[in-house]
Formats: C-alpha cells, sequence, structure tokens
C-alpha cells in the first residue's frame, strides 16, 4: 500500500482557523494539482473531523489525467472516512451517489449507527477496539484491490498516519497568509512526537498561485 499525505497549510502551518471551517488557502492551480493527484489513486481519506468541518464530496478529480494514467476504464477513487463511532452524518456529501465510501470504523461505534450508514450506502470496516486502528483496515482496503491512497486531512488522522508509520510521501502547499491560534488545527495534530521524530526527504519545491509545493518522501 502507497500513502501519500496531501494538504494545504498556511505560512504558519494551519489547516484552518479556530472556528475549524474551510478556507481557502491554496488557488485554482493548486486545486487542479489535488485533481491530478486524485486522479492517481485508488481512494482519498479523510477523517470525521473533516466530514464533520467541510462536508467534502471528494468526488471531483481529473478525469483525462486518469484515463491517461489508469487506463479508459478505470473507476473513479473510491472515498474513505476514519470514522471510529460512525459519526458521519447519513446526509454527508462524502456519502451521496458516485464512488464507494468506506467508513474505517471501531467496535466501540454504536450498532444503530453503523447500521444507518450501511443503510445509505456505506461499506463499512470494523478495525480497532475504541479507535480506527488505521494499520489494519488499510490492510483490509488492500485486500478489496485499493492500493495507493491520498490523504487529504485533517491533522488528527495525519499525525496518526505518521505515528504508525503508514506515510510515504506528503505534498503540502504553503500558502500567503497567517491564521494563526493555539487552537487552530494544524498538519500534524494529535499527542505529537517528543523523540524518534518521522524524517523526510525533500523530493520537489514548485512555486504556485500565491505560494509553494513541497514534495517530501518519508524517510
Ligand atoms: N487545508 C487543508 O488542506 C485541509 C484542512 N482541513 C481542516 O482540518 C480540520 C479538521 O481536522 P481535524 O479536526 O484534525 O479532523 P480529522 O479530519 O483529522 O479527523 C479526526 C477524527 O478522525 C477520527 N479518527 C478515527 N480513527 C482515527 C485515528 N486512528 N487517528 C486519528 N483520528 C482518527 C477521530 O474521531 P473518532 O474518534 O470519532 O473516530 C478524530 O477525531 C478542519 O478545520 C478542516 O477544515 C481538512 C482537510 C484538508
Ligand atoms: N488542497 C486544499 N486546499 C485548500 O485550500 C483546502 N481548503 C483544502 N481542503 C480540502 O479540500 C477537499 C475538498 O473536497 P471536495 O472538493 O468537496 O471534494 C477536502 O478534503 C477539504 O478538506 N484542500
Amino acid at each position: 500500500m502507497d500513502v501519500l499525505v496531501n494538504a494545504a497549510v498556511s505560512a504558519d502551518g494551519k489547516l484552518s482557523s479556530r472556528r475549524r471551517e474551510q478556507i481557502a488557502i491554496s488557488g485554482e492551480a493548486d486545486f487542479a494539482r489535488v485533481d491530478r493527484l486524485r486522479a492517481e489513486v485508488d481512494g482519498i481519506v479523510v477523517g470525521v473531523g473533516t466530514v464533520l468541518a467541510d462536508d467534502p464530496s471528494l468526488i471531483r478529480h481529473d478525469e483525462a489525467h486518469r484515463r491517461k494514467r489508469r487506463g479508459p476504464n478505470a473507476p473513479p477513487p473510491v472515498r474513505i472516512v476514519a470514522d471510529s463511532r460512525c459519526r458521519t452524518p447519513t446526509g454527508a456529501d462524502v456519502l451521496a451517489g458516485g464512488p464507494t465510501t468506506y467508513l474505517l470504523t471501531s467496535e466501540a461505534a454504536p450498532p444503530e449507527r453503523r447500521e444507518a450508514l450501511r443503510d445509505v450506502g456505506a461499506e463499512t470496516v470494523v478495525a480497532g477496539d475504541e479507535r480506527v486502528d488505521l494499520g489494519e483496515a488499510f490492510g483490509r482496503l488492500e485486500d478489496d484491490g485499493i492500493e495507493r491512497l491520498l490523504v487529504e486531512g485533517g491533522g488528527e488522522l495525519i499525525f496518526s498516519l505518521f505515528e504508525a508509520g503508514l506515510v510515504d510521501e506528503l505534498t503540502v502547499f504553503i500558502g500567503n497568509m497567517i491564521i494563526g491560534g493555539r487552537d487552530a488545527p494544524t498538519l500534524a495534530d494529535g499527542e505529537g512526537f517528543v523523540s524518534a521524530f518521522p524524517e523526510l526527504e525533500l523530493a520537489g519545491v514548485e512555486q504556485l498561485d500565491s505560494g509553494v509545493v513541497l514534495e517530501w518522501t518519508v524517510r
């Protein structure tokens, strides 16, 4: 399994403001770059915090790029939400129409919520007791032929993926704004590391929109 993390942060490293609303940090050219990234993967992943804050549909991608890279019959990327307790609203855009949506959940999810989400078409994968065991859940996705994932956020999920040693590549758009705020989400939140910090190797730098895209591989 290949896992690429991509996100847009302000110059001070924030994913959003303390209100946790969706903020346009990047511009048109960067969204086009993300659409190409989406076109190259089997699945797009977000945490339930992002679903509750942004209500993304995770459908848009560069279809021409997908056909070129994956062939004319490649199905669209599936959508995946890490949601231990099945808090995703049944009316969320990530569940509407389009490609399959996997909900990675845990034993702690109330059975009636799991059932309600299955009723609106979600494929549930139960992995972990209290929280989603991301390694186990990704292994189950792999069993379904999902080999390459794009993780779009947010900061809690991204930290857990680094902690579990599951990230292969990281691309970050750094935008021309300061958001600030000690409670505003950053690229990697969670508990944070105090030692054995994951190390990255710089693989590319590109000026785009009013910011810069950094490409890193994880050592
Ligand atoms: N600028 C950008 O590129 C992007 C910005 N954002 C912003 O990020 C913010 C949302 O980020 P954040 O609040 O961190 O939420 P996340 O999207 O990272 O979701 C976090 C939630 O995922 C669930 N989860 C399930 N399993 C795990 C696990 N193993 N590790 C960690 N989390 C797990 C947890 O809820 P539970 O325990 O209930 O399962 C957790 O609270 C919003 O403000 C959004 O706008 C989001 C994406 C991109
Ligand atoms: N790449 C990027 N740049 C920004 O400035 C952003 N605010 C985000 N946010 C994420 O974009 C995704 C939107 O998904 P849909 O277009 O609704 O499919 C979602 O993951 C947001 O959190 N990304």
